[in-house]
């Protein structure tokens, strides 16, 4: 294998070859996959193999003797076998048919059954760092191929083996029968295409591993080359040519991958095709001959002829198959490993009920996978009905305390405490229940005005008035009600409103009206205990943000919240300010009292301020 990384990567990928057990066990789970996706298909796979196998056999027996009767004179007979062979072609010819229409069908509820339950258990993370590590992407994006491949090829080969090996017995007896030292000679013959197919499984899966991370550096390319956000600065920059270029590259160093191994395949199925051939040659000359002698009969020599090559077929049969379902097991790895992912991170039974006293961060000490510490032993309380605002310079960890009260991540030491519970005792999914939040890098939807703030409550998604009363809280409702359709525009140039008429055309919102939008979002669930808003106004104008604020100051009365906030005079009236640096409280109090203080709030609200007065009359106070 060449190209760039190939051989280093495959050798990686391939290290530590699955024993036969390990293949037994992939093979077996791969069949219970394609018996739960329909069981009826599995079974239909399965006795349409075996009965071609048989048939393949008695076609040419029965080829055999009628020439026989023909050479003797007995036409009656001759005619009853005529009958047989008939009826047995027409048999074959409807399974074939019946095979045809099996195998897509089966291949689609196999692949419905994949997507199912590996997206199933990509939603079963608990936390966001499984999605953080690229190796889950190789692994799913070859587990999503595996995972349709394997359980069809295990059932296809077992079945195709089923039925070759029916063929094989039924043509060794005959060859046996007519001239046994064929026997040998056909199946050594047979040997070496086995064997060589086996090898070529297993680099053919180290090969899969070894271009998959090409295969997804590829698919980001092509998506940034046709991403519009990403379009506007690869114009402006000129870094399209760049990007195209690295598509090109990553283009061209997978498929030389595989070009490279298809090579060795052709080398290695030729030679193995002329040992086949010489010896299929060589039987039939010598056939002839023995005919010639009087030791053979026309109907054994056409037998003789069929028999040989009905022994390569099916041993080259039995062998591709199995070789192919081993390869597809292989890789089917992939797939079992997704799946045995163990959870993320613990989860409680605990069930938060409506918070009454607080939420603690006790001694938090976090980092990400490894990374330096970004948060070393911070502590502060959020208590109920409050609104507590946090400070910090770019990188301070302040979006790290938000994601670890979401219980995105757990901290490595120190708790979490909602009144008084660890949150590693709760069950995420209701501790988060009882969250309204927008994050700083809040997700835009290609959906409809109404359903991107519909999903801050997906329960309560097709309730218009609620979805209203959110956005006019946000300041969003004039500006939505003034696009082409309203609420049901389409806040997208990727998708059509009605996609099936083509009709609908989409719209690009602002980015201050997506963080309306987003703000909306977060105010859907009206019992949520904690709102949680990362910086929620940062592309609002001056009036907007105003306006917006004021109407949170109001919503928040009686609730708790958690700030963030760069325009520090949003964060004023907050009953509790904590500062953040250097992965620590370095301040905490309301703001009068920091500015008293004249710390670090202090200054950084002095440098603001500063930013927003007149400068002629600054100099003038000068
Ligand atoms: N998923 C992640 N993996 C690795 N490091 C991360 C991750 N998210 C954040 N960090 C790092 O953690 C540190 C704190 O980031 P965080 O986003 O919490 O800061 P912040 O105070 O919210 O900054 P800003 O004011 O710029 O939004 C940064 O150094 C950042 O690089």
């Amino acid at each position: 294998m060449t190209g760039p990384g190939g051989t280093a990567d495959a050798a990686t990928a391939t290290a530590g070859w699955p024993g036969g057990r390990e293949i037994g066990r992939r093979a077996a789970a791969a069949l219970r996959l394609s018996w739960r996706a329909s069981r009826w298909l599995t079974a239909a796979e399965f006795a349409s193999a075996a009965v071609h196998g048989g048939a393949a056999v008695l076609v040419a027996w029965s080829t055999k003797l009628l020439i026989d009767r023909l050479a003797h004179g007995r036409f009656e007979a001759a005619g009853w076998l005529a009958a047989a062979v008939a009826v047995t072609a027409v048999a074959v010819t409807v399974l074939g048919q019946l095979d045809q229409y099996v195998t897509p069908v089966l291949r689609r509820a196999i692949a419905t059954e994949v997507q199912r339950t590996l997206f199933g258990k990509v939603n079963s993370f608990v936390g966001l760092a499984p999605l953080e590590n690229p190796r889950l992407y190789d692994r799913l994006r070859l587990a999503q191929q595996a995972g349709e491949a394997a359980p069809q090829q295990t059932t296809g080969g077992l079945a195709g083996a089923a039925g070759g090996l029916v063929q094989l017995a039924g043509f060794v007896t005959a060859l046996y029968l007519l001239w046994p030292p064929m026997v040998v000679a056909t199946l050594l013959a047979a040997i070496p295409v086995v064997v060589a197919d086996l090898r070529l499984a297993g680099g053919r899966a180290g090969m899969y591993m070894a271009t998959s991370p090409g295969y997804r550096r590829r698919l980001f390319y092509q998506m940034l080359l046709t991403d519009r956000a990403a379009a506007m600065e690869g114009r402006l920059f000129g870094t399209t040519r760049f990007l195209y270029g690295r598509m090109v590259a990553a283009m061209r160093d997978t498929t030389r991958t595989e070009n490279a191994f298809d090579a060795r395949v052709f080398r290695l199925r030729a030679g193995s095709a002329l040992l086949g051939g010489a010896v299929t040659g060589g039987g039939l000359v010598l056939a002839v001959h023995r005919a010639a002698a009087g030791h053979l009969t026309p109907g054994d020599v056409v037998l003789f002829v069929a028999a040989v090559a009905g022994v390569q077929a099916a041993l080259l049969g039995v062998a591709s198959r199995v070789t192919a379902a081993y390869e597809a097991l292989l890789v089917f790895g992939n797939y079992r490993e997704v799946m045995a992912t163990p959870r993320d991170l613990p989860v409680g039974d605990g069930r938060p009920g409506p918070l009454r006293d607080g939420i603690e961060f006790r001694d938090v000490w976090f980092r990400y996978d490894g990374g330096p510490w970004v948060l070393r032993g911070v502590s502060f309380t959020v208590p109920f009905g409050s609104a507590v605002g946090l400070v910090g310079e770019n990188g301070a960890g302040k979006s790290t305390v938000v994601k670890l009260l979401c219980r995105f991540y757990d901290p490595q030491r120190g708790q979490i405490l909602w009144d008084g519970v660890d949150l590693r005792d709760l069950r995420p999914e209701t501790l988060r229940a009882r969250f309204g939040a927008v994050f700083q890098d809040f997700f835009r939807y290609d959906l409809t005005a109404a359903e991107n703030i519909g999903l801050g409550d997906p329960d309560a998604m097709h309730d218009r008035p609620r979805v209203a009363e959110a956005a006019l809280l946000a300041g969003a409702d004039a500006f939505l009600r003034d696009l082409p359709a309203g609420y049901d525009t389409m806040l997208s140039r990727v998708f059509f409103a009605n996609e099936r008429d083509g009709e609908g055309a989409g719209t690009i919102l602002s980015g201050g009206q997506w963080q309306r939008v987003a703000l909306a979002r977060s105010v859907m669930r009206t019992d949520a205990d904690l709102l949680i808003l990362d910086e929620p106004s940062s592309g609002l104008d001056a009036r907007a943000e105003h306006e917006v604020h004021a109407a949170l100051r109001a919503y928040r009365r009686g609730r708790t919240s958690l700030l963030i906030s760069h325009r520090l005079g949003t964060l004023r009236d907050a009953d509790r300010i904590v500062v953040l640096a250097g992965g620590r409280v370095v301040e905490c109090g309301d703001h009068d009292g920091l500015i008293r203080r004249g710390g670090t709030y202090a200054g950084l609200f002095a440098l603001q301020a500063d930013g927003y007065r007149d400068r002629s009359s600054a100099e003038v106070d000068a």
